[in-house]
């Protein structure tokens, strides 16, 4: 025998009573031997309990309970429903005349929804040729007298179950209420939470069922609440003993008792969805094949109760003394955690009772307070706790890892002996970010990354072009969702916390809004946006100072800006010490050499112990091109110079890079990564640029630009024969000389043969001491760098 079980929301009026009618009478035609337990339909239990609650404040209900009537009755007229509704009207006038009503007329409110619900669904099989028979769950389901949460007797439940079965059995379909049952007096009682589980679950037991089917309006037990997290996944199978911690911990689709009396029988618990009836659901049996972590589920009405005392230290009864002090309270303790020291002992309780639960722990700790052997009894109302489910300790790392990442760190730590559930209280302001990072750690289903990029110009509007090209590539292969949540230039932000639109370009100036970066950040915090990288693709001076504001608050940063590593040393101290702890990452390959991997390299040999004596070669890309085409070209210099600007090549002011300011940074960027603590002051810089050009505005610059032809026409005549110009830079680690020029080199040397815009650097190091390690290759450009930059915020992905 099966036994089937549908919910509220399976049997609401449409198509859920629709689908579940075609459900029973399909297996009953197919003579699948079926026993089908009801809850109350759609919303029943709770409008009962309201109009119960209007009844005894004296307030009306009569609207309310028309609207119930035609409800209940709207799918088939035919049924008698009089002996219910008179029931009804009468407790609610009489619990309105009282002005109260106990947990007794409590029950037989409530009873009547599944009542009514299976004398429904019994008429409607009957209809259909079934030959169904309503079975009144109080005639089976003997019970105590507590009333709201009654405790099944077995032995007689158990006879009655049988004995009622053998008497209709063969094609008869038993319809039985659930959640109710009756005391010893024959007055109705009902099961608590989850109750009509919990009958089906006894049927199961009593009557050796092969399976329990219980059907949802959900595909099944998921990996996480998918109104938390989007990426949730619905779970093949579950253990019982997995299922079991995920009741415990919040999965509100099962519960703790409803399981037992399957497990006891080792009876398989199928959940299933009324509206989806090719999924297959997710099967809870004794034994699974897939082993490791299965799920996450989440507590989050509950409180955390800390008693704290130096002289708790080796005293024996004190955690007896709290467990009694709250079950005389009856208030149930989910989590318990102590340190070795035994100074502090932190409880996890509901929410609801936790002034009571302060309260009643005061009184017993009053004289401990005297003596001080206590200070403090405190709670933390605002937490919630999650747990994962199957989580492995020697895994745990991983989660942990990335919940501190993402500057998440859990209050309290719990886990099974057994190993397989690990717990944690976090902040509840935090759960929905730290969900959603364990998530993405654990089941690896796809890790999402936020990113906000500053700055759209040239190199920012490329990357972005590049990213909405790439990413779906990037899910496909490496898992990695890449979601840009807002983009903004000096002026304004274009925000999306589910990413922007693949037309940005046309969506920026119809959504964008004035911001601050602080707005940015609150975004970020108040979206639950997990995983955060900041992309600097300006220019600015000014924007750098939001860099340690960006870090503190739990981004990573990515910048092609190569400001912040060359302003004054205590600021690039400053910002390295607030990185270090923070456990943040800072990326900045293109800020020399634009997409050349000369940074990770310089740094590498560093770190391994080579000695790095010399760096000298053409720095900059734009100058590059300026010298390579003009010293072969017969060309003007501005005509070059302009093309260098079209081409993307030049600073957005191209002064930047004739003044040697550029490539003065990019020296100073590479000593300090060699640890010299130079400042820009220090380099010696030739700057290309006649001094009634320097201080200028740019428009006036541009006006003037011809200016230039001149100087260089001369200085390219007067150079030896098969000669070149180039402007190089040099870093000396030996003498600490750190200079920019500009050179006639012969056409057939290295750094003559260069062409386009490419850079070139010659590494000298102990073991590349003559032969020196050379990269080189495009040195700047849009395409180039903006793949550099998407190269950072690849390989940050890795360490999130
Ligand atoms: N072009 C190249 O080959 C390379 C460029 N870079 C660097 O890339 C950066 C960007 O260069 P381009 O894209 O050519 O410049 P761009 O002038 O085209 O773009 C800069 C963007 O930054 C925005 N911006 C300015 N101040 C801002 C602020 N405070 N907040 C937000 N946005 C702000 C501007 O509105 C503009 O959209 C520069 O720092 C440059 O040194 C680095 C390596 C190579
Ligand atoms: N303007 C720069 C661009 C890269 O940093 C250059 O020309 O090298």
């Amino acid at each position: 025998m099966k036994i089937l079980k549908f919910g509220g929301k399976s049997l609401a009026n449409g198509k859920g009573i629709k689908t579940a009618i075609q459900i029973i009478r399909d297996k009953a035609k197919q003579q699948e031997d079926i026993a089908v337990v009801l809850s109350a339909r759609g919303n029943a239990t709770d409008e009962l309990l309201e109009m119960l609650e209007k009844a005894a404040h004296k307030e009306s209900y009569h609207e309310q309970f028309t609207a119930f009537k035609a409800y209940q009755s709207q799918i088939d007229r035919a049924v008698d429903f009089s002996e219910e509704f008179t029931t009804l009207e009468n407790l609610f006038q009489g619990v309105s005349l009282l002005g109260d009503y106990s947990e007794k007329i409590k029950d037989q409110v409530v009873s009547q929804g599944e009542i009514i619900a299976a004398k429904l669904v019994t008429n409607l099989l009957k209809k259909e040729g079934v030959n169904a028979h309503f079975t009144d769950a109080r005639n089976l389901i003997k019970t105590d007298n507590v009333f709201g949460n009654a405790r099944p007797l077995d032995v007689i439940s158990r006879k009655n179950v049988i004995n009622h079965f053998k008497s209709h059995n063969g094609t008869t379909v038993n319809i039985v209420t659930g959640f109710i049952g009756s005391n010893q007096n024959n007055e109705t009682t009902t099961l608590g939470r989850n109750g009509s589980n919990y009958t089906a679950a006894l049927l199961a037991n009593f009557l050796d069922a092969e399976e329990l089917q219980n059907y949802t309006h959900v595909d099944g037990i998921f990996t996480a609440n998918p109104d938390l997290v989007a990426d949730a996944k619905k779970i093949e199978e579950l253990s019982f003993n997995e299922a079991n911690e995920l009741a415990n911990f919040g999965a509100n689709i099962l519960h703790a008792k409803t399981i037992v009396p399957l497990i006891e029988k080792n009876i398989p618990l199928r959940i299933l969805n009324t509206f989806n009836s090719s999924d297959e659901g997710t099967i809870i049996k004794q034994k699974t094949i897939k082993k490791g972590i299965k799920s996450i589920s989440v507590l989050d009405n509950v409180a955390l109760v800390n008693l704290e005392g130096g002289g708790l230290l080796g005293r024996v009864g004190v955690d007896a003394r709290i467990f009694k002090t709250l079950g005389e309270k009856d208030i149930n303790v989910s989590i318990i955690s102590q340190g070795s020291s035994e100074r502090g002992i932190g409880l996890v309780i509901d929410a609801n009772q936790a002034s009571n639960a302060i309260i009643a722990l005061e009184r017993e700790f009053e004289n401990d307070f005297y003596t001080k052997d206590v200070n403090k009894i405190s709670v933390i109302d605002d937490v919630a706790v999650i747990s994962i489910v199957g989580q492995n300790l020697s895994e745990f790392h991983k989660p942990y890892n990335a919940l501190i990442k993402n500057q998440i760190v859990p209050i309290l730590f719990n886990n099974t002996v057994s190993g397989k559930n690990v717990s944690l209280v976090v902040k509840k302001t935090q759960l929905h970010k730290a969900i959603n990072v364990i998530h993405g750690q654990i089941f690896g289903i796809s890790k999402k990354i936020n990113i906000a990029v500053f700055g759209k110009g040239l190199v920012g509007g490329t990357l972005l072009d590049q990213i909405v090209q790439s990413k779906k590539d990037i899910l496909d292969k490496n898992n990695i969702k890449l979601n840009v949540f807002a983009v903004a230039d000096s002026q304004h932000v274009y925000l999306d916390k589910n990413g922007i639109a693949d037309n940005w370009q046309e969506t920026f100036p119809k959504e964008k809004v004035a911001y601050t970066v602080q707005q940015i950040i609150d975004y970020a915090k108040n979206n639950h946006l997990e995983n955060l990288i900041a992309v600097d693709t300006t220019a600015s001076k000014e924007f750098i100072h939001n860099y340690i504001s960006l870090v503190n608050n739990g981004f990573d940063l990515v910048s092609a800006n190569k400001i912040a590593n060359t302003v004054e040393y205590s600021f690039y101290d400053t910002l390295r010490k607030e990185l270090k702890k923070h456990q943040k990452n800072y990326l900045y390959e293109t800020n020399v050499g634009a997409g050349l991997p000369l940074i990770d390299t310089i740094k590498l040999l560093h770190k391994s112990g080579e000695k790095i004596k010399k760096i000298r070669g053409v720095f900059s890309g734009s100058l590059s091109y300026l010298f390579n085409t003009f010293s072969v070209e017969d060309v003007e210099f501005s005509t070059v110079l302009k093309q260098a600007e079209e081409k993307g090549f030049t600073e957005p002011d191209a002064r930047e890079d004739l003044s040697g300011n550029d490539v003065a940074r990019k020296l100073l960027i590479l000593a300090r990564e060699l640890d010299l603590k130079h400042e820009f002051s220090d380099i010696t810089i030739q700057n290309l640029l006649p001094v009634h050009l320097q201080a200028i505005s740019l428009q006036k610059f541009k006006n003037n630009i011809t200016d230039l032809d001149q100087t260089y026409k001369l200085i390219k005549a007067n150079q030896q024969k098969n000669h070149v110009l180039r402007y190089v830079g040099d870093l000396s680690t030996e003498t600490g000389v750190l200079e920019v020029k500009l050179i006639s080199v012969p056409s057939n040397s290295a750094l003559g043969q260069i062409k386009g815009s490419d850079s070139i650097f010659e590494i000298y190091t102990e073991a590349y001491k003559e032969q020196p390690l050379v990269i080189q290759g495009a040195g700047a450009g849009a395409a180039v760098t903006a793949r550099g930059v998407f190269g950072d915020i690849l390989r940050l992905t890795e360490k999130l």
